[in-house]
């Protein structure tokens, strides 16, 4: 099958596609021919209300079924998302230009796991009993109620379905706001569940920019909200969602630091530095963008590297050959060329790239810096980017304090043969995930989520679960009540 780039409707309301055309344009630009391939609009404040009264109407339902029923909509919609995996990602990269070698693999197939997992999950969650002499107590594992997912642009389909998976699978309905940049695949993700037999409403998907966000978070009706995101609209929106005292999950951007010692396997340690920098050409939030290489390796490491980077090929991301995409849109590209001659007017060595590549498609060459020092600037900001920072160490204590000296935490990688080394370098990095001679691997029966400014929550794994259910006390007493009068 194949889908058509433009959806019958902006926006996905109780089962059903639904357009209001009075809503603000959103063009969708394809990356990659810089052509508009399809409009959106922004949802009105009618389209928000009808979201959140289906939503507020199905929840109940959903949360009455059992978790076994639930959990077998999503494990039939983690198959469908299987089945239609090579539609997905032709469309998720039109939408990003991410190139299809890359979605193939790493976007509907994560968002499957992520289904499949809290789909088995349902049915196991349970509260507890505690015995207190003759009385006891036990717990409900409840839902919250109604949440809003807020996405990002980078990974469309997998942010839609690790927020839906662990929010439904609790007993929750969402509504889910794609990023306004990639519009198109969270519809899929709804259509999937609804055609997997969620019922209308239990996953709505409306459209829009920070307003609609807004919106949505501020509604007395919304009990959570899940952002993935930047820290300054982290900050918004944890402010907004902190009026209502709602429960949140943020995940923010990051500024991780990847160190490399000169015991480390060096093919190892350049594939890891490859792959948590130019992977869907650095638009990744946990990427390891400050690479600290020992002194002993830097030049065979920088070497290494340069070659391996004769091995990019860029060009239309839907051939499968290509391994390099463009930025997902112009503004992108252009905020990370500013980077790029920031890094060259503070006295960084460009090692490799710099440049645009041709005229037509957002492209950046990967690129490399050398002899980048803590306090430059492409070595403090999210690029956001395919942009490495070498920077060099000697001593162990030194790069870990180096490594956090960050107000990011999100995640933080270590190459090394020395395996106390390795143990001592992770318990002693601030960041939420860490990586040992690998990098930027994100299973979803791992937590994922960031310490320090990178946010707060965690998504996958059994740790989502308490951050879309909350537990009820229930006291029994066995005997007589005694009252002071
Ligand atoms: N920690 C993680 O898991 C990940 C974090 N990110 C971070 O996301 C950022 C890149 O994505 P962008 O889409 O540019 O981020 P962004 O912060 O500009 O937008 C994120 C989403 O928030 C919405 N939004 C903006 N203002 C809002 C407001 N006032 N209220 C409610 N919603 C609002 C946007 O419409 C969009 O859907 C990077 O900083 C990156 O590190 C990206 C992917 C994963």
């Amino acid at each position: 099958m194949t889908y058509d780039i433009q959806p019958a409707g902006s926006h996905f309301i109780d089962g059903a596609y639904v357009e209001d055309t009075a809503g603000t344009p959103i063009p969708v630009i394809c990356p990659y021919s810089e052509k508009q391939i399809a409009t959106v609009h922004a949802a009105t404040p009618a389209i928000i209300e009808q979201a959140l009264t289906s939503a507020r109407r199905a929840q109940k339902d959903w949360a009455a079924m059992t978790g076994t029923e639930r959990g077998r909509v999503l494990r039939r919609a983690a198959d469908l998302m299987r089945e239609r995996n090579h539609a997905l990602s032709v469309l998720e990269t039109h939408d990003t230009g991410k190139p299809l070698q890359e979605t193939l693999v790493a976007d509907a197939t994560s968002g499957a796991d992520a289904l499949e997992y809290f789909g088995g999950l349902a049915g196991a969650l349970t509260g507890e009993h505690i015995q207190l002499g003759e009385d006891f107590v036990y717990t409900r594992r409840e839902p919250l109620g109604v949440c809003v997912g807020i996405g990002a642009w980078n990974y469309p389909t997998q942010i839609a379905a690790w927020k839906g998976a662990p929010a439904l699978a609790c007993g929750n309905a969402m509504i889910f706001k794609p990023s306004e940049t990639t519009p198109l695949c969270a519809l899929k993700v709804a259509e999937i569940l609804h055609e997997a037999g969620a019922p209308a409403g239990i996953y709505n998907v409306v459209q829009g920019m920070g307003e609609v966000g807004q919106a949505l978070i501020t509604d007395p009706r919304v009990n959570k909200v899940s952002l993935t995101g930047s820290v300054p609209t982290g900050r918004k929106v944890y402010a907004a969602a902190a009026e209502g005292i709602r429960h949140v999950t943020m995940e923010l951007g990051g500024k991780s630091p990847l160190v490399i010692f000169d015991d480390a396997n060096l093919e190892d340690a350049v594939s890891g530095a490859i792959l948590g920098n130019f992977y869907s050409s650095g638009q990744v939030c946990s990427n390891g963008t400050r690479v600290f290489v020992q002194r002993g390796i830097k030049q065979a490491f920088l070497d290494r590297l340069t070659e391996r980077l004769k091995d990019v090929k860029m060009g239309d991301p839907q051939d499968e050959s290509v391994n390099f995409g463009p930025m997902v849109s112009q503004r992108q590209m252009e905020i990370v060329q500013g980077f790029i001659a920031k890094g060259l007017e503070e006295g960084a060595r460009l090692v490799a790239g710099g440049d645009r590549v041709g005229d037509r498609g957002y492209f950046l060459q990967p690129t490399v810096f050398a002899d980048v020092t803590d306090g430059m600037t492409i070595a403090q900001d999210e690029i956001f980017g395919p942009v490495l920072s070498v920077l060099d160490f000697d001593e162990e204590d030194e790069v870990l304090a180096r490594a956090n000296a960050t107000d990011f935490g999100l995640a933080a990688g270590v190459f090394t043969q020395d395996l106390t080394r390795a143990h001592r370098m992770v318990a002693g990095f601030e960041a939420g995930t860490c990586y040992i001679n690998t990098y930027n691997l994100a299973p979803v029966e791992a937590p994922f989520g960031g310490s320090k400014l990178s946010g707060v929550g965690r998504e996958n794994s059994k740790a989502a679960i308490e951050h879309y259910s909350q537990m009820k006390s229930v006291y029994v007493a066995m005997g007589a009540v005694e009252a002071p009068f």
